[in-house]
Formats: structure tokens, sequence, C-alpha cells
């Protein structure tokens, strides 16, 4: 579905080297590394965003449609969350029932700045969603957020991929706990320039108890 042959990105200095891998339908992957070698950076260009990174870079991109969850939630702070939805093109149906599908049943006249954290960190949510999207891309989706909160929101976000099995994820994390939960695919990055050191396919469970502790020795499971 997408295939990525990144050459590299550089801010002055050099922040991501070669980055080489496929995604694939249903294919839900932790993105991990250390705080400040690229993740983000990654992220943009895999979504088109970062212009310096040529489209040829990015194969198949053209043919999805592509939700991204922000750090920040990036609604129109003067537009209700319903126009907000009905902007990307939602019907007032669909807004409706996205917002109630986020727990937000019940806000769609309000505006962002009239939320939570959490609650529009949902709403922002509920606009990726509306796009119906082939990928989605998260971006420390439960970063800042109370440990119910983003556990409510993991819960959500869980259940958002088991009832849509083809869409593709990709969720920058710094808790490697994620991956046990939304995960079925790891990439770590790191180095300088940084690269994917580990492109793994979590396909048992106890594949998954390795990773996490390959990811506890290197302080990445958040506990
Ligand atoms: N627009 C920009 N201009 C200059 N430097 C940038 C820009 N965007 C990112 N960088 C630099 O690129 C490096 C990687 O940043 P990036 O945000 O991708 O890291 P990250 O892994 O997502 O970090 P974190 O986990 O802390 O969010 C950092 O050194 C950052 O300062």
């Amino acid at each position: 579905m997408l295939e990525l042959r990144i050459a590299g990105r550089d801010f002055g200095q050099p922040v991501l080297g070669e980055v080489f891998a496929t995604v694939s339908r249903g294919d839900r992957i932790c993105l991990l590394g250390p705080s400040g070698i690229g993740k983000t950076t990654l992220l943009n260009a895999i979504a088109g965003l970062d212009k310096s990174v040529p489209e040829s870079a990015v194969i198949g991109r053209e043919q999805l449609r592509v939700g991204y969850l922000f750090q920040e939630h990036r609604l129109l702070p003067w537009r209700t969350l319903h126009a907000n939805l009905r902007l990307v093109g939602a019907s007032d149906d669909e807004a409706g029932t996205l917002l109630g599908q986020v727990g937000l049943a019940g806000y769609g006249h309000y505006l962002p700045d009239q939320l939570s954290l959490g609650m529009a960190r949902r709403a922002a949510l509920a606009r990726c969603l509306a796009v119906k999207p082939d990928l989605l891309l998260l971006d420390e989706p439960f970063a800042s957020l109370d440990p119910i909160m983003a556990g409510e929101l993991k819960a959500l976000i869980a259940g958002i991929l088991n009832s849509q099995p083809d869409m593709a994820m990709i969720c920058v994390t710094h808790d490697g706990g994620d991956a046990a939960i939304l995960a079925n695919r790891l990439w770590y990055l790191d180095g300088k320039p940084a690269r994917l050191q580990w492109d793994d396919v979590l396909a048992e469970p106890g594949l998954v108890d390795g990773l996490l502790g390959r990811l506890r020795d290197l302080d990445l499971t958040g506990s």
C-alpha cells in the first residue's frame, strides 16, 4: 500500500538517514525512539507535509486517504466541533456519529478551546476518522494525558482499529507498552542520522514479550 524510499532529511544538520520500509493494509505500527531522534520528522515525511522530501520518496500515498492526529489538536478554533468535522467532508449525520464514537455526543456545538485536553484530542481523532483514512498517523496521542484519560483513549483507538481491519496505523509513542495494546509491528528509530534499527512484526504474544524486554532495557516501556 505504501513504500518508503526516503533518502534523508536534514535541518542544517542531518536528522533522518535513509528510511526504506513498506506499509501494508492492516499494519499497526508503533514507532519508538529516543526523544528528538526524528519520529515526527518521519511521520511528516510519510504524510507528505514536508515539502523537502520529494513525493517520489513515498510511493502509493497519492492513492490513500491519510488521517493525521498531531500532538496539538489543530482544529479550527473559531468553528464548532461539528463544523470542524463537516469541513473535512463528514455529513451532518456522520459528524454526529463520529463525535458519539469518541465520547463527545452532545458537544458538537462546542468550540475546541472550550474542551479539556483529552476531549480536544478525541475531537481531533474524530476529525481524522471523518476523512475515512486508509492510513492513520498518530503522533504521541497519549502524551500529557493523565493515566485514566490515556487509558480511555488507548481503548478507544484499539476499538477503532479492531472495527477497521484494513486501516493501517503508524503511532509515535515513547511507551513500548502501547505496542502490546495497539501494534502488530514495531519500528525503532535511532542513530545519527536516524534509521529504522528494527522493523519487527509482532506475530505472537511471546514475541511481544521479547520485544518488551528489549524496550525495557532501553527504558522505553514507560514503567
Ligand atoms: N522545522 C525544523 N527546523 C529545524 N529543526 C527541526 C525542525 N523540525 C525538527 N527539527 C529537528 O529535528 C530533530 C528531530 O525532531 P523530531 O520532532 O522529528 O523528533 P522526535 O523524535 O519526534 O522527538 P520527540 O520524541 O521529542 O517528540 C530535532 O533535533 C529537531 O530539533
